[in-house]
């Protein structure tokens, strides 16, 4: 499986589907999972359940995309967070999608309703890439640089390096 991570608005969705389609793969993503076996959004998850409950959630879509899914899989922003998920992506192509600060806020919008950036956007943000960052990198196997390019030029980067490590 190529598994894509990264935080908000790394573009782990878009360039999921820009992956799969050049490889004639199709794409998972476990924020969509999750909400789907819920039935409610990730949002009304984080506000009713709490984000313990989400990140088990998650990491019951991530074991279920990977048990079941042969492509290309766009993991949610914080799911590496949870040592069993990190766990379970071993073995994988793991690739982390690296965005700046400016150009993460400017992606998601300062007026997010996401839960875990309520209250000031941008230091909220400033505070996750902080904390997250040495995470993605000891969890990926190919890192690639987002900030002011294209998504089709970055999926081409994935395809070539990928294909370069087969
Ligand atoms: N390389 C890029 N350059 C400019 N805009 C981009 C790029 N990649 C993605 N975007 C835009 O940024 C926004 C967030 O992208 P996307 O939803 O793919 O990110 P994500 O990593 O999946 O975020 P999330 O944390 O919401 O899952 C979208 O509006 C998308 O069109
Ligand atoms: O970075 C995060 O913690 C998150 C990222 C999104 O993909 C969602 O999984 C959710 O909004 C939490
Ligand atoms: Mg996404």
């Amino acid at each position: 499986m190529i598994v894509l991570i990264g935080p908000m608005g790394a573009g782990k969705t878009t360039i999921a589907g820009l992956v799969a389609e050049r490889l004639g793969m199709t794409v998972r993503d476990t924020d969509h999972d999750v909400e789907a076996a819920e039935g409610r959004p990730i949002s009304e998850i984080f506000v009713d359940s709490g984000e313990a409950a989400f990140r088990e959630l998650e990491r019951t879509a991530v074991a279920a995309a990977l048990a079941t899914h042969e492509g290309v899989l766009a993991v949610g922003g914080g799911a590496v967070l949870d040592p069993a998920t990190r766990d379970l992506l071993a073995g994988h192509d793991v690739v982390f999608l690296r965005v700046g600060l400016s150009e993460s806020v400017k992606r998601v919008g300062l007026g997010t309703s996401r839960p875990l950036l309520l209250g000031n956007v941008r230091g909220r943000i400033k505070a996750l890439l902080d904390e997250r960052t040495p995470i993605y990198e000891s969890v990926a196997t190919l890192a690639v640089e987002t900030d002011g390019r294209a998504p089709d030029e970055i999926a081409d980067e994935i395809v070539t390096a990928l294909a370069a490590t087969a």
